[in-house]
């Protein structure tokens, strides 16, 4: 097809897209791009025409841009370079707090005083970002949020972010932290994936020490083996509660619960949450599925720091209670709890290559009875067809995002089957995680005993 057929063409998918939208319901709340204050989700996460819309326009781009297309995302690093920035100078706060009303805007100096950045700088690392939407320049030098700029409020006072300013996200719903761990962690690691991928040292290499992260931190050991460091502790924090924001995101909390009868399960029937970080996957299904029992494996640093915090704030009772137990323990080794019902990785595997997948998926298999469930919950992924319509370029990017952290990836369905298969697990079933209708791009996969 000719470049004018396919633009044309692009118009009337477009057109029908957004006539789609127009006649959702989910449509009559879509907040504008002004409202600073509009919850989340987003409607592209629960409306399949909506991400259609957006798919169509961003190929419109690549068609009448071309070249150019690139170079914009040859210098796109500096956007979430800027992005960290107003996250770590408070902008959104400062914004909220001293504007006279919502919409009004705030001098550029007075946003400043939340940190000690320099008003000119921040002023054109905040027009970088408003003119990719993210705040609005109102007039010259006063700023203002919008819908994509309040994921980088914590929501909390200037003076409160200063006095606490170890631990900024505590407390929050965690999207600010993920936004911060995705533009130092994961950008820093990123300006080091040619590096580690051209040198014939690390080029073939699948080990975790290896991974493009280690060179931006100058790590020895996995990135889990830094943050375990005490003088890193704020760097584990911040992971922490970005991990918790992942149940907020694209209705991850629906996503988890949709496909599997946790509410059919026994009473006091033991799903063990491995590698379950803080508990974020723990302490929702407690809400869903009240009945059942749950030990939260990790780390000891995650279980002894940062995790009983978590659960004091939000479900103490269940853990004076012993309804949940926080467990440290080392996922390469014997599984402690045998014979549970249900023994549940969300976004672990992806974190590993495929003899270390193996490794963790074995001692659970040595561990499991007959009627025990391995269930792995993993980021949707396939490869492209000629000319694809990318409907969501999360899984791409989610995979990069192991590359350069863990020297690890993303996998398809026959992946995961095979290395399971590998560790003695027989494949059950897997599902979509739909949600409303739309894709949420999660996967689980259910095995059993082999
Ligand atoms: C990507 S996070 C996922 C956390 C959690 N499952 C969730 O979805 O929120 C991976 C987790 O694996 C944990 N982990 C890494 N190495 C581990 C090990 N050897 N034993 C147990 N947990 C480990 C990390 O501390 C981290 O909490």
């Amino acid at each position: 097809m000719a470049g004018l057929e396919q633009l044309l063409s692009l118009r009337d998918q477009l057109n029908a897209a957004i006539d789609q939208v127009a006649s959702s319901p989910a449509a009559k709340a879509l907040p504008a791009l002004s409202d600073a204050g509009a919850p989340f989700p987003p409607l592209v996460a629960i409306d399949k025409n909506a991400a259609l819309a957006t798919a169509i326009a961003k190929k419109m781009t690549a068609l009448l841009a071309g070249p150019a297309h690139v170079s914009e995302i040859a210098l796109s690093g500096h956007f979430p370079a800027c992005l960290r920035v107003a996250i770590e100078a408070h902008v959104s706060e400062a914004i909220s707090e001293g504007e006279t009303e919502p919409g009004a805007g705030l001098a550029v100096e007075e946003i400043a005083q939340a940190s000690c950045v320099d008003p000119a700088k921040l002023a054109r690392v905040l027009r970088l970002l408003a003119a990719n939407y993210v705040f609005s320049e109102v007039r010259p030098g006063v700023f203002t949020n919008n819908r994509c700029s309040n994921g980088l409020s914590t929501g909390k006072s200037i003076h409160t972010l200063k006095e606490n300013s170890q631990d900024v996200y505590a407390g929050t719903d965690g999207r600010a932290a993920l936004l911060a761990h995705c533009t130092e962690d994961c950008l820093k690691a990123s300006s080091f994936l040619a590096d580690a991928l051209l040198d014939p040292e690390t080029s073939h290499s699948s080990k975790s020490k290896d991974a493009p992260i280690t060179r931006a931190f100058k790590i020895d050991g996995t990135v889990f083996d830094y943050w375990a460091q005490p003088e890193n502790k704020q760097y584990l924090t911040r992971f922490s509660h970005a991990m918790y924001a992942i149940n907020q995101f694209m209705r991850g909390d629906e996503s988890l619960t949709t496909g599997y009868p946790f509410r059919d399960m026994p009473r006091d029937a033991v799903l063990v949450d491995v590698g379950g970080g803080v508990g974020s996957v723990a302490l929702h299904l407690l809400q869903h599925a009240p009945q059942l029992r749950f030990i939260v494996q990790d780390r000891p640093e995650v279980i002894g720091q940062q995790a009983p915090a978590v659960w004091k704030a939000k479900a103490a009772q269940a853990l004076e209670s012993g309804q949940v137990e926080l467990q440290s323990h080392d996922f390469f080794r014997p599984q402690p709890v045998k014979e549970a019902a249900v023994y549940l990785l969300r976004f672990v595997i992806h974190d590993w290559a495929d003899d270390e997948v193996v490794a963790i998926l074995r001692p659970l298999a040595k561990g499991a009875s007959s009627t025990s469930r391995l269930l792995l919950v993993e980021q949707s992924y396939r490869t492209l067809e000629p000319d694809p319509l990318v409907i969501s370029p999360l899984p791409y990017l989610a995979d990069l995002q192991m590359l350069v952290a863990n020297n690890a990836q993303e996998r398809t369905q026959e992946q995961y089957v095979a290395l399971a298969e590998r560790a003695g697990w027989k494949f059950v079933k897997a599902w979509v995680a739909a949600v409303g209708g739309t894709d949420s791009g999660w996967r689980h996969y259910e095995f059993e005993k082999l």
